[in-house]
């Protein structure tokens, strides 16, 4: 069995991009550099290793490219690299001149373990303001053949390749060079449709003020249009300086986002090296129709397409954490720069909604039950401003308090300062009586004395509740706004029907509540409502997240929902990564430890509070994933497949059937609760 704490036993790759300081027409002296640069990649197991553009001879030779005894020099200091890399684990992606039929092309050696996978000529030269390059290299194109001699090899030649672990399913290789991707139609489109993983960047790309960011620019977009991970190596310090300058960028971008970057303007070798998620990739395309439907349209082309075999045979046996930050919380941005776009939108969106069908039913007021909490706070909020946008007075939103049995007096006083500050109708129904008339009238025990505090006995509160507020939006003309999260539609952590579950518009339906906490907390600083409401709100995520359903007395102090169903954080972790790309137990509780396992790794959104910032052990990890297993794939869904409308708000997902998330009501989770009883008894948990 492969030890758990290896990227490659859970579909990761680890990949490594160099910048060499390059020796201009001197390739000894540059594959001495490169062996010694790929036997660091060997050391931190890296699949694969690129180097940029004629990184063997140098690119910035202009006529020296058409020396034979530079072009001979070249193929014998490959001879080198092919030889070093028998002992080496990745596939080694080196730039060199290689002659083909009285033709140069410009081209990428792909070596592993003293073979030549292939050599893939560049597809595009360019031929404008700074570069020469048709002067000296034929293109892809106009190759008169599908095998060549080189340093002692038949090798495949050609740009229509991809290099395929056998032994590592999805790890496929593509190789394009520089200029291939400022192309209108790069040949890393084709080759991401061929079943390509990575796509492999050698670059000279001599650096001007922008540069970096337009490169950048296209690497993510490549990496988003291709649905795969783009790597991306500038050639740096050593090119000629006659007229142009070089940086040594590096960057790999995975499924349209930034993985990593490496320094630029160094004076030695520039190095980089993070691990791509190849599962996560597959997982995407399965799930992308245009995709597929992109590679049918083309699919005579593609067969034609060569598919090189090699045996990657990573090392399952050894420990190989992960080198790549995972974000604590996938539904909140931990860029600051974005936080504010993304808490405008997130808002914009909620309030876009309720106007939208308030507008297009023609009805007045809105009536919402408000208790102090999270959930109720953020729906008061955006419909508070949804009213302000249509020019109505926000005295026609009908704040209900309805005290129960478990109602605290802090989160009732909360309530009352929230109703205050935002200048909303405040109407208030004990809902004790009528539940205490229900209970009697259906028997239960505590009717007659017995504190049996059961699922019936909160139901009956959250399903009175539920009937008041409909009730009241009958006899007063107005829509019962929901306000249970994405989360707890997720865990079923709502009473179903006549219950918290329904209401007319969900304004929160699409809002992990990781992300409603974020979002209340910018409403908060940001000092929206005036300094009463945001003193308020502070109080109000400072507050145990917690139904009150049961008397706290009987609970040992106001009933905890993470004690119960475990903490949003894990569980906002769980259903981004099970619900979006999904993954199993294990690949998700090795993610969750890397998030997770360490509070002082890492940027913490800045609305968490230091006493917050805290680690989940393995066992931890573990235990939560298994509850969230067994109420996300089993006991859930049949509550969301009655679910009234409301908006998708991220794109990591929505729970609606009729939008992102369909699934059975009369399903089994076994094969989720027995992986993690695998897991467990191989982690002895
Ligand atoms: N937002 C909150 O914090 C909040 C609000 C209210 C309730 N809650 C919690 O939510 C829980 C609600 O309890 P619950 O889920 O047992 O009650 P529920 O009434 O919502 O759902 C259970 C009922 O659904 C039926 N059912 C079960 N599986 C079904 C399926 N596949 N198809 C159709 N019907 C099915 C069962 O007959 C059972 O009576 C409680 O633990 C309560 O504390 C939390
Ligand atoms: N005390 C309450 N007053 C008004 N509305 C309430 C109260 N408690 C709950 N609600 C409503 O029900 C949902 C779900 O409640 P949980 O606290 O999450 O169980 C809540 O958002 C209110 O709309
Ligand atoms: N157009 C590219 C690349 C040129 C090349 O292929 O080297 C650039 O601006 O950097
Ligand atoms: O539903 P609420 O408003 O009571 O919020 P929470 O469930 O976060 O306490």
């Amino acid at each position: 069995m492969a030890v758990f704490q290896n990227i490659y036993r859970h579909g990761m790759a680890r990949i490594a991009a160099f910048a060499p300081r390059v020796a201009l027409a001197d390739p000894k002296a540059n594959a001495e550099a490169i062996v010694a640069l790929a036997g660091e990649a060997d050391a931190e197991r890296a699949a694969a290793a690129l180097f940029p553009e004629l990184s063997l001879t140098g690119y910035s030779l202009d006529d020296l490219h058409h020396q034979a005894p530079l072009l001979d020099a070249a193929e014998t200091a490959a001879r080198a690299i092919i030889e070093a890399s028998r002992a080496l684990m990745p596939v080694i992606v080196v730039g060199c001149p290689v002659r083909a039929h009285s033709q140069l092309f410009n081209c990428a050696l792909v070596i592993h373990r003293g073979r030549v996978l292939g050599i893939v000529p560049k597809t595009y030269l360019p031929n404008y303001r700074e570069y020469y390059e048709k002067r000296w290299f034929a293109a892809a194109p106009g190759a008169q053949v599908e095998a060549i001699e080189f340093a002692g090899q038949t090798a495949p030649f050609g740009a229509a390749m991809i290099f395929e672990a056998e032994d590592h399913p999805g790890f496929g290789l593509h190789v394009e060079i520089c200029e291939d991707l400022w192309a209108p139609h790069p040949p890393s489109i084709d080759g991401a449709l061929a079943g390509a993983t990575v796509t492999l960047n050698l670059s000279a790309s001599n650096v001007t003020i922008g540069k970096a960011r337009e490169r950048a620019a296209l690497c993510e977009v490549q990496s988003q249009r291709c649905q795969n991970a783009y790597v991306f190596a500038a050639a740096g310090p050593g090119e000629s300086t006659n007229d142009l300058a070089w940086d040594g960028q590096l960057t790999v971008h995975e499924l349209g986002e930034p993985l990593a970057a490496s320094e630029r303007f160094h004076n030695d070798h520039g190095r980089l090296v993070v691990d791509v998620d190849i599962e996560r990739i597959v997982q995407d395309r399965l799930r992308q129709s245009t995709f597929r439907d992109a590679a049918g349209r083309i699919a005579e082309r593609l067969k034609d397409w060569r598919r090189v075999g090699f045996s990657l045979d990573a090392p399952l046996d050894e420990t190989l954490p992960l080198k790549r930050a995972i974000a604590r919380f996938p539904f909140v941005p931990d860029d600051p720069h974005r936080l504010d776009e993304d808490c405008y939108e997130a808002y914009n969106i909620q309030v876009q909604g309720l106007a939208q069908r308030l507008r297009a039913a023609g009805i007045a007021k809105a009536v919402i039950g408000v208790s102090g909490g999270l959930d109720s706070t953020q729906a008061l909020i955006v419909t508070a401003r949804a009213f302000d946008r249509l020019g109505r007075d926000r005295k026609d939103i009908l704040a209900v308090v309805m005290p129960g049995f478990g109602t605290g007096a802090e989160t009732r006083a909360n309530a009352d300062a929230l109703i205050e500050s935002l200048g909303v109708t405040r109407r208030e129904i004990d809902i004790r009586p009528a539940a205490e008339r229900m209970l009697a009238d259906i028997g239960h025990p505590y009717a007659e004395g017995a504190k049996q505090y059961d699922v019936t006995f909160e139901n009956v509160q959250a399903g009175l509740r539920t009937d008041y507020l409909f009730r009241i939006a009958n006899h007063e003309g107005g829509l019962v706004i929901g306000t249970g999260d994405l989360s707890e539609l997720a865990l079923g952590w709502c009473t179903y029907g006549v219950g918290d579950q329904m209401a007319h518009y969900n304004v929160n339906a699409g809002v992990a509540k990781t992300l409603i906490q974020h979002l209340i907390a910018w409403s908060a600083r940001r000092g929206q409502f005036g300094p009463d409401a945001s003193a308020t709100l502070e109080r109000i995520l400072d507050t145990e997240i917690s139904p009150e359903l049961v008397p706290a007395d009987a609970a040992d102090g106001p009933q905890s929902t993470e004690a119960a169903i475990g903490p949003y954080a894990l569980q906002d972790f769980n259903l981004h990564y099970a619900a979006r790309y999904g993954l199993g137990p294990a690949k998700i509780v090795f993610l969750a430890e890397a998030a997770w396992g360490d509070a002082e790794a890492g940027a913490w959104p800045a609305h968490v509070a230091e006493a917050d910032r805290r680690a989940y052990s393995r066992a931890e990890i573990v235990q939560w994933l298994q509850v969230f297993a067994r109420r996300f794939f089993q006991t859930s869904q049949f509550k969301r497949t009655a679910m009234p409308n409301g908006p998708k708000v991220t794109s990591a997902g929505a729970l609606s059937p009729r939008g992102d998330w369909r699934a059975p009501s009369d399903s089994a989770a076994t094969v989720w609760t027995d992986a993690l009883a695998a897991l467990r008894a191989e982690l002895g948990l």
